[in-house]
């Protein structure tokens, strides 16, 4: 795989060689083999289980390269399966220690694949490198301290031949990064801490040389030296745009949660930052919430198109955001464009001022312990809840109809906040929840959005939270999982449910298509898990009953049984 095979993976069908579909991450397939007036007969022709006693949560999304399927599973383990016959070549697990401390279950998100080797982040934050044939390792480097309470879940991905990832740990007070890797040795080139006051290095011929205090200096948006376990984990990992020549990547929750210990905007918490693949400086950055006081974590993928409004073609992105705004920026710049509501209900803010920025409700931040009895701040209830009108789960764009496809949901939670001081490798939260459905009948919706008017032009209602990504193809159609365990296909233009197939146990992957034999194929990872069961209390209750497993499924249209080889 090369860097030309990376850059045109949107518009390449034999092929799936990046996270998102192509590196801006629409998600979108410019096939229409499979199409609204086919889907109906979608067959499964394999399915391929990982296996074992202890799986859960798989949110990874497949890569196909020659006819080879290359997808993770939970624990940090990498397959290689013949994409033809299901049939397993090689599998790679990652050697655990006990004290790994994932905020949010057990997951990985997928590997990148450059040259002949594939690589893959794993829960006690290392990145390894495996050989694409046979799954020897060929590197193994420490990207961060487990026991400080960093891991890595998402994908790297592979930019102008160097291999990019960010870290998890938002909710332990480690200091977010992204960072850069040669592919080949595993040598580090640069790093970008996300939270103002620390310093960025480049490494040039092994030598570490400054190249920048994030945010100029340490203390301007931060109180005394709060700055130093800040959070801003970079944990989804980031998408890249090569007009603009910028790795997007988002920023999660500051730390603690406990706003009040922390007064001041809190930079780069709560962001996307647009940052150089050359040297990891950050060129612009939009927060899309200052002092962040309900986990709102800013990680949602920032996913860049084509704007045709006025005559004019913008140069714009987009991304729905956990706090219930979705926003469409300028790419070139940061500056925004506009932002909207995408769930049915805003508490925390009443809207966005001219430049984006919340304007924040009154009472709808939790209490300050400090002004009650100093054990528990006043509770407020604020929806979105924490994990979001949207959560990591990747949204689509097509470039046909001209809308993003976003899964979301609609639930509240009480919080409230605690004191806490920080200690190494243990929660940095200050902060006490309970989640609770928005509505009787259903939480999840998966909604066609419109990004020059704000409207929702259709909605797909789900009982359960929607927890998987979205897919988007040529053929009219829009592709998700639910926990419910159905693969399911929508029309684009109108969400007219046309297709579903009962997997056997809760989806939370993200669905790819891709070409072989001549003939549209479908994959899907599934196996119930991530966040919702463990942290979404009334919600858990729901939704404990679904099992969990670990399979990747793949669909074909029926005719041959097996592709010609
Ligand atoms: O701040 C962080 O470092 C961090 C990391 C992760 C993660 O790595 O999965 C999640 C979160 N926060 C988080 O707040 C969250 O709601 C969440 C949901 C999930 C998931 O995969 O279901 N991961 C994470
Ligand atoms: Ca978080």
């Amino acid at each position: 795989v090369t860097d030309e095979d990376i850059l045109a993976d949107q518009d390449t069908v034999d092929d799936v060689v990046t996270y998102g579909m192509g590196v801006q991450g629409q998600r979108f397939s410019p096939m229409n083999d499979l199409n609204v007036d086919n889907v109906k007969q979608l067959q499964p022709v394999w399915a391929f289980s990982f296996g074992g006693e202890k799986q859960r949560g798989q949110e990874s999304q497949p890569l196909v390269k020659d006819g080879v399927m290359y997808v993770t599973a939970s624990y940090s383990r990498v397959y290689a399966i013949d994409a033809h016959t299901g049939e397993e070549i090689w599998q790679y697990d990652a050697r655990l220690p006990d004290g790994i401390m994932p905020c949010c279950d057990v997951i990985n998100r997928g590997v990148a694949i450059y040259g002949d080797n594939v690589f893959f982040g794993t829960l006690d934050a290392k990145l390894v490198a495996l050989d694409k044939n046979t799954g020897k390792v060929q590197w193994i480097k420490k990207v961060a301290d487990y026991q400080e309470g960093y891991a890595i879940t998402a994908a790297p991905i592979v930019v102008k031949g160097k291999l990019i990832t960010g870290v998890s740990g938002g909710e332990f007070g480690v200091v977010g990064k992204v960072e850069a890797y040669d592919p080949n040795t595993g040598e580090i080139l640069w790093t970008r801490p996300t939270v103002e006051g620390h310093m960025g290095y480049v490494y040039e011929d092994g030598k570490k040389v400054e190249n920048g205090i994030s945010g100029g200096e340490a203390g301007k948006t931060w109180p005394g030296d709060m700055w130093k376990n800040g959070g801003a984990a970079t944990w989804l990992g980031g998408t890249y745009d090569p007009e603009t020549d910028s790795l997007f990547f988002g920023t999660g929750n500051p730390a603690p949660w406990n706003s009040h210990l922390r007064p001041g905007d809190n930079l780069f918490s709560s962001s996307r930052l647009a940052i150089d693949p050359d040297d990891g400086s950050i060129k612009w950055h939009f927060q899309t919430t200052p002092h962040d006081g309900w986990d709102y974590d800013g990680v949602n993928e920032l996913i860049s198109f084509d704007l045709k409004e006025n005559g004019k073609t913008v140069k714009a992105a987009a991304t729905a955001d956990r706090n219930g705004f979705m926003y469409v920026l300028n790419r070139e710049d940061g500056k925004f464009i506009r932002g909207f509501p995408f769930v049915n209900k805003i508490t925390w803010a009443e809207g966005l001022d001219e430049n984006g920025r919340p304007i924040f409700a009154e009472n709808g931040r939790p209490g300050n312990p400090a002004e009650m009895d100093g054990k528990k701040g006043e509770v407020v209830v604020a929806q979105p809840a924490f994990l979001g009108g949207k959560n990591w789960m990747p949204m689509a764009y097509n470039p046909d109809t001209e809308l993003f496809y976003v899964p979301s949901n609609e639930w509240s939670m009480d919080i409230w906040n605690e004191p806490v001081s920080y200690k190494k490798g243990a929660a940095f939260l200050g902060a006490g929840f309970t989640i609770k459905p928005a509505h009787d009948d259903y939480i999840g919706v998966l909604r066609a959005m419109d990004p020059k008017t704000g409207k929702e032009v259709w909605r797909y209602e789900n009982t359960a939270p929607l927890w998987g990504g979205v897919m988007t193809t040529a053929g009219n159609l829009v592709f998700t999982g639910t926990p419910e365990g159905y693969l399911k296909a929508f029309d684009a233009k109108t969400g007219k449910e046309l297709y579903k197939f009962n997997t056997g146990t809760g989806i939370v992957g993200t669905p790819i298509t891709w070409k072989m034999g001549g003939e549209q194929y479908v994959s899907i990872t599934t196996g119930w898990g991530g966040a919702v069961p463990l942290w979404g209390g009334e919600v858990a209750k729901v939704v404990k009953d679904f099992n969990q497993g670990g399979t990747v499924w793949t669909f074909k249209l029926p005719g041959e049984s097996v592709a010609a080889r």
